[in-house]
């Protein structure tokens, strides 16, 4: 691995409300190394997405430490793009208003704002879209605004929630291989949430495998495909062999919720 970017240690979290308490994460350990695309992948309601905006700074947590570059993370920052599976555009605002918007807020002048947020959009493939306002756009679009968004500040870390989960199969396919051909540009540490094992598979320098809840990382699977990925490697027997260990690790976890349900019946 490079060297450590995100550094996760002993990290705990516990909703408290008023019908009981939900031990949300309990122990997770995870270490993130610079330049690194690792999944986070685990049965439904595992804690994947908490453990996502705690590094995103948008969820507190009560046990254990986590760093950035070193430093502890305490709150939402530039130094992190955050892309969620809601689009999270701003409707009143285009294309191009959407992302200067957020060079804005980070303290670009208007002239440095305007110009990164067209060369942002020319990455994500919108160059003659500047204008249109989010509703004038199909789902795949605005996710190229939100992901253009997110890297024009050139955040530390892009941590990714389900971007692609509202999208149909074959704009699905065609944004995994647009963040592929960014990722091998600009080489980015990611942190991405899935429940597509074969997305992860594809995307991934490693794909971490979450226990049930209370969640932590149960096994971390090292995808050495050759990149640039390409699609066709999805029909490769090593494909195939490293979508069977990541799905066997999630099974085992089904079939441990399943046997707790027939154990309570
Ligand atoms: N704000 C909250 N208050 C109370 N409980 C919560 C809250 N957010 C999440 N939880 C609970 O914490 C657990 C983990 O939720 P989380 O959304 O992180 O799981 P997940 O793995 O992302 O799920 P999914 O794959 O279904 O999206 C779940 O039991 C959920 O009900």
């Amino acid at each position: 691995m490079t060297a450590p970017k995100l550094v996760v240690s002993n990290l705990g979290k516990t909703f408290r409300g008023d019908r009981g308490d939900v031990v949300a994460l309990n122990g997770v350990d995870l270490v993130i190394g610079e330049n690194e695309f690792v999944s986070l992948v685990g049965t439904s309601g595992c804690g994947k997405s908490t453990l996502l905006s705690i590094v995103a700074g948008l969820e507190s947590h009560d046990q254990g430490t986590l760093t950035l570059d070193g430093k502890p993370i305490r709150g939402p920052g530039l130094d992190r793009g955050v892309v969620f599976q809601s689009y999270t555009l701003l409707p009143w605002l285009t294309t191009l208003g959407n992302v200067e918007f957020a060079l804005l807020a980070a303290g670009k002048s208007r002239k440095d704002a305007r110009d990164i947020a067209r060369s942002h959009l020319s990455l994500v493939g919108l160059d003659g879209f500047a204008d249109r306002f989010p509703s004038e756009l199909s789902g795949g679009m605005k996710q190229r605004v939100a992901i253009a968004r997110a890297l024009s500040y050139r955040p530390n870390m892009l941590l990714m929630d389900e971007p692609f989960g509202a999208l149909d199969a074959l704009t699905r396919h065609h944004m995994q291989e647009l963040l592929a051909r960014i990722w091998e540009q600009h080489r980015l540490t990611v942190l991405f949430v899935t429940h597509d094992v074969e997305e992860a598979v594809y995307m991934s320098d490693r794909v971490a495998v979450m226990s049930n809840r209370p969640g932590r990382i149960k096994s971390i699977i090292p995808i050495d495909l050759p990149r640039p990925r390409t699609y066709e490697m999805t029909g490769s027997p090593e494909f195939a062999r490293l979508q069977r260990d990541v799905l066997s690790e999630i099974r085992a976890e089904s079939i441990a919720i399943a046997a707790l349900g027939d154990a309570l019946v």
